[in-house]
């Protein structure tokens, strides 16, 4: 193979590139043929496509990961795909462009889009048992019966099922239903028809009081599924979903349990896990080794309801469906990005398991973390999961570790309503360390963003609720409109509002309308309240989620070796941090947060953006 050429990005032209060609992979999914294209330069050991700019879009590499297969369960790719193959050289620019153009669409391959048709057809129709595992917490509650309900009201569950709630504490049938009940809310508003929707829904739920222990509970648990199943001929498909709504602490002996007494023969068994796994990359790793033990990969959905958010979905469709973001995607262009995640709440019952993991943990490990892996990553080879996945972790392996010294931390205190301090919430240990707010930054190690600082803060207790994105660009250089504004250009800023109110915006400078030269900040909107009529209909991220596991699709949930490289950028610091020396500073319940995350932002010569 020849040698790609290692130009700087800006000297970037295709008529340097001493080879351009496309890949024709064919493959086989059981029996059935497919071809895609890959348009790349050569390198020396591998087959790189590379950007305008120079940046790699993606490499060719063997797949290591498994797919479903038209029809039966899931298989290693091994088995069910076989590649070969072909060179089909073409030398144009025009030509590379034009394949590129067509990358996204050729991505999503018709045979798999078939596939996927298959499998959701066959979620339909195949029994389901649902287990809520830890279904009297605040998760179960808020989010995941809601979306359950929500899925049966668009008639999106299988056309039979039950639902579990189980966990610790002792409560009646009708007590469950009565507290799933109160929180089950109408996406869509329209009274009779949700109300009949809800006394159809709540007779499918049960409850069984268990711990997370016993064999004996899971065994009886194990029974009412049975009892459930019974009712289809042996010859049908029945499946379990088990979703731990529980601390990373008791996954361990739930899934042994789960495993020994809980499968079913007659389908998939899948368990949905919630962040955080593990505290550390040690526990983190821990635990992996032993739930190898109890279930395969395959098996496991790590869900980060982030990654199920519209606006947090739209970010690959933003970037890589569009020509007028990637260009500019880069350190040439960027001068800073920041992920921000407030809160204007604290706490509230939730001091049992937030004070043992604290907002790093909470939030930062995972949900921000994920967002910036999609912002950063570089184009996947296509659209299914184990192509995004390899993505990100080639960006998280990127990101240099964190030390405690690139962190702010904060935790709320109320002088007006000392009971609304941090400290004050029933189950924080007296004196706890652990915070609630923390700013930082990361610096990635590419081609593509080095030198570009990623800030990100996370806080509960703050001014609003909110989650956004916000990517400043370059100074425009020259000085031509410099005597047309009060103080500096103001830089663009690309603005992704996560929530509440998604929206995507653009801010520029534009001449103030009338017999003026003055320049004025504006904005391009994208208001999704205003832009789609059906927005407002946009489903919660755990609808999409479940639905997600109940169709074997994987692309939005964690794989572990994301997790190892997550945990292993955060490790160093939070051991660090663990140290006495390193106290949270106060901050005021529903204020800013402390004052240092302006200094830290500044040190690198960012200001945080506020506002719209
Ligand atoms: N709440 C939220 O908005 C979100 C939560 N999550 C994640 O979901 C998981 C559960 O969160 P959440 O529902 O808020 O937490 P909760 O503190 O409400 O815990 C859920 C249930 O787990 C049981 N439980 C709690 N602590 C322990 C413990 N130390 N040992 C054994 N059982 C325990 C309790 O049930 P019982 O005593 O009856 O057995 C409790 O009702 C966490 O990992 C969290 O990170 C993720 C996203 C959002
Ligand atoms: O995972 C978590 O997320 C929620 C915030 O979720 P959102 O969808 O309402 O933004 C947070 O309150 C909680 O502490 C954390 O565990």
């Amino acid at each position: 193979m020849s040698m790609l050429l290692f130009q700087p990005s800006s000297c970037w032209n295709t008529n340097l590139v001493s080879k351009i060609g496309i890949w024709k992979t064919k493959y086989t999914i059981n029996q059935r043929k497919y071809s895609s294209f890959v348009p790349y330069t050569t390198t020396t050991s591998t087959s790189k496509a590379v950007s305008r700019q120079g940046y790699p879009l993606f490499s060719c590499k063997k797949q290591e990961s498994t797919v479903n297969a038209i029809q039966g369960e899931d298989v290693p790719i091994e088995n069910s795909i076989q590649t070969t193959t072909t060179e089909e050289p073409f030398t144009s620019s025009k030509e590379l462009s034009n394949n590129n153009n067509h990358q996204l669409k050729d991505a999503v391959d018709p045979g798999l889009m078939d596939s996927m048709k298959q499998r959701k057809q066959r979620a339909k129709e195949e029994p389901l048992c649902i287990v809520v595992i830890g279904a009297s917490g605040d998760l179960a509650k808020k989010k995941t019966f809601p979306a359950l309900f929500s899925l049966y009201y668009h008639d999106l569950l299988p056309k039979d099922f039950m639902v579990v709630g189980y966990a610790r504490r002792q409560l009646t049938l009708e007590e469950f239903r009565t507290s799933i009940m109160e929180s089950l809310t109408c996406r869509v508003i329209d009274g009779p028809q949700c109300q009949q929707k809800m006394d159809e829904f709540l007779p499918k739920c049960y409850y069984m009081s268990g711990m997370y222990d016993k064999a004996e509970d899971f065994s009886r648990l194990d029974e009412l599924l049975n009892n459930f199943e019974r009712r289809f001929p042996n010859t049908i498909r029945v499946d379990r979903l088990y979703y731990l709504a529980v601390p990373s602490q008791v996954f361990e002996s739930v899934v042994s349990n789960i495993h020994r007494h809980g499968r079913t023969e007659r389908g998939w068994n899948r368990i949905v896990m919630e962040k955080p796994f593990g505290k550390d990359i040690q526990s983190y790793l821990q635990l992996r080794n032993s739930l190898r033990h109890c279930i395969s990969e395959d098996e496991i959905f790590r869900i980060d309801h982030y990654l199920g958010k519209e606006l947090v979905q739209n970010l690959m469709v933003l970037r890589f469906a569009n020509y007028l973001f990637e260009p500019l995607w880069n350190r040439d262009h960027i001068a800073s990005v920041q992920i921000v995640f407030k809160e204007n709440f604290g706490v509230e019952g939730r001091a049992g398991y937030f004070d043992e993991y604290g907002i790093i943990r909470d939030i930062m490990q995972n949900h921000l973390l994920q967002v910036m892996a999609l912002l950063g990553m570089e184009q996947p080879v296509t659209l299914h999961a184990e192509d995004i996945r390899d993505e990100k972790v080639k960006f998280l392996r990127c990101i240099r570790t964190l030390k405690a010294s690139d962190f702010i931390l904060g935790q709320y205190r109320d002088r007006q309503n000392p009971q609304r301090s941090y400290l004050s919430e029933p189950g924080v240990r007296t004196n706890s360390n652990t915070p609630t707010f923390a700013a930082c930054v990361f610096h990635v190690d590419n081609r593509r963003w080095s030198g570009v600082p990623f800030l990100m803060k996370a806080g509960k207790a703050l001014d609003e609720r909110k989650a956004e994105i916000r990517i400043q660009f370059q100074s425009v250089p020259g000085g031509l409109f410099s005597q047309a504004v009060s103080a500096h250009l103001p830089n663009n800023e690309l603005v992704i509002r996560v929530q509440p109110d998604e929206a995507i915006y653009m801010r520029i400078l534009s001449k103030a309308p009338g017999l003026t030269s003055r320049l004025e900040e504006a904005r391009l909107n994208l208001f999704y309240r205003t832009a789609w009529e059906d927005s407002k209909d946009i489903p919660d991220a755990y609808e999409r989620l479940i639905l997600d596991v109940i169709h074997g699709e994987k692309s939005l949930f964690i794989r572990d070796d994301e997790l190892e490289v997550a945990w292993n950028i955060f490790t160093p610091s939070l051991k660090e941090l663990e140290r006495d020396i390193w106290k949270p500073i106060l901050y005021d319940y529903g204020g800013r947060g402390p004052i240092e995350s302006d200094y830290l932002a500044a040190k690198y010569g960012v200001q945080w953006s506020e506002g719209d």
